[in-house]
């Protein structure tokens, strides 16, 4: 009698991750013998293997959860279920919006890999805009990922019952806790893991003690907790996107779950305010600049009315919601998650210059005290946008403010 064992987790190497690549038949015969095998994982928490063949130079790549995250170590342990989560919210954006995710070929929940399409002819969009690089695509593509990804997985699509098993599915409790601790509570609060020179403490601690500021953050932090609204990429900063003249692919939605439907887009949002503030000191040529800062304010203006209008349109075609067709209520909805962005977008201005995981925009300004004055900048744009998150009304104000930080 033959016993099947089912394979049991360990972190692959360059040598292992071979046994995950040579039985998918993605590689012929002729070239198993002739993989190359890198690792080039740059982010916080995961393996990412780049095999490619010698002989026809194709490439995939297999990422691996580790059991802790691996920017801390093993004092930190983390769920490998964010493997599953991320392959399969892979699977499902690519139901709504295939060009705009890599492909999935195989994944195996025990081992914690996704190996899928190669990506390596892109480039991190956040590596691209700190060289000062243009995508003229870049705001249709993520308005269009966020509006399609949100609207299909909405009450406002789904039937009740098929929305509730998404929501169980992507039931993502650890990986929603590192966002609840690092982005909505720890900067608010004097954490030892908080991270900032000690020349920005005057400027924490008005921060800290800011009452008006702590309420309406601590609203913030509400929503994200239980608004069940869309399914979410979770993390949509600039790292989390590939791009190539006018390709865009997102990546690494492993902190996917259902939440506030303006999270993704705030924090995309973010990440582009903190590029046009650190363009200040990265681009040399003062023409340069301010084309580069002219394209990311449109860029964040675009980005939004590709979502308003994306969701619309779809809203008007396709919504089974008996309240779709009364006046002011697709309105109403859009009014609530612009607002509600703006708010998300200045808590991730803020984590992203005084919490734990920073973002190189800032962090590689070379003079320290340049840098320190754009990091003051940040968090003072960062406090506007919370405190008057409900008082905006047209994305140009949004715009105008970043322009005038
Ligand atoms: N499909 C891909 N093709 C090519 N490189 C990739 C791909 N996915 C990830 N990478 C590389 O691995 C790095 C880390 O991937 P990411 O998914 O962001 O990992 P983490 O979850 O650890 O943040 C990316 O910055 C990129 O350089
Ligand atoms: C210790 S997790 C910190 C931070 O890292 C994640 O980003 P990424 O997976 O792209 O490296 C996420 O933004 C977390 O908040």
């Amino acid at each position: 009698m033959s016993v099947q064992v089912k394979p049991t987790y360990e972190p692959l190497n360059e040598l292992t991750v071979l046994d995950v690549v040579k039985p998918l038949d993605f590689f012929d015969a002729s070239e198993q013998n002739q993989l190359h095998v890198r690792e080039i994982g740059d982010g916080n928490l995961n393996l990412v293997f780049h095999i490619e063949s010698a002989l026809s130079k194709k490439a995939v790549i297999v990422k691996q959860a580790l059991p802790y995250a691996k920017v801390v170590g093993e004092s930190w342990p983390l769920t490998l279920d964010r493997a599953r989560i991320e392959s399969e919210a892979l699977i499902k954006e690519a139901e709504s919006v295939p060009h705009l995710v890599p492909k999935v070929l195989y994944s195996d929940s025990t081992l914690a890999v996704t190996v899928m399409e190669d990506l390596s002819d892109h480039v991190i969009l956040r590596k691209g805009l700190i060289e000062g690089q243009i995508y003229p695509k870049l705001a249709s593509d993520i308005g269009t990922f966020a509006a399609k990804t949100a609207f299909y997985s909405s009450d406002f699509y789904l039937h009740p019952f098929e929305k509730k098993e998404q929501v169980k599915r992507f039931s993502n409790p650890e990986l929603c806790k590192i966002t609840e601790d690092l982005v909505f509570t720890d900067p608010f609060f004097n954490i030892e893991t908080n991270d900032f020179p000690a020349e920005l403490q005057s400027e924490v601690d008005v921060i800290w003690n800011d009452t008006e500021l702590l309420k309406e953050v601590a609203q913030l932090r509400l929503s994200f907790l239980t608004k069940a609204e869309v399914l979410l990429h979770g993390d949509l900063h600039s790292g989390s996107i590939f791009v190539k003249g006018d390709s865009t692919k997102v990546i690494d939605p492993e902190f996917a779950f259902y939440g506030p439907a303006g999270f993704d887009i705030a924090h995309f949002i973010a990440n582009l305010a903190l590029n046009h503030l650190s363009q200040n000191a990265h681009a040399k040529e003062p023409f340069h600049r301010e084309t580069l800062q002219t394209y990311l304010l449109e860029t964040i203006e675009k980005t939004w009315k590709t979502y308003r209008e994306t969701f619309t349109a779809l809203w008007n075609e396709k919504a089974t919601d008996p309240f779709a067709k009364i006046d002011g209520v697709l309105e109403n909805f859009l009014e609530k998650t612009f607002q509600e962005a703006i708010g998300f977008a200045g808590c991730e201005i803020i984590r992203r210059t005084i919490g734990l995981a920073h973002v190189a925009d800032l962090d590689s300004i070379p003079k320290k005290e340049v840098e320190l004055f754009y990091k003051k900048t940040a968090l003072e744009l960062g406090v506007k946008l919370i405190k008057n998150q409900r008082k905006l009304t047209n994305i140009t104000e949004l715009t105008d403010w970043i322009r005038g930080a």
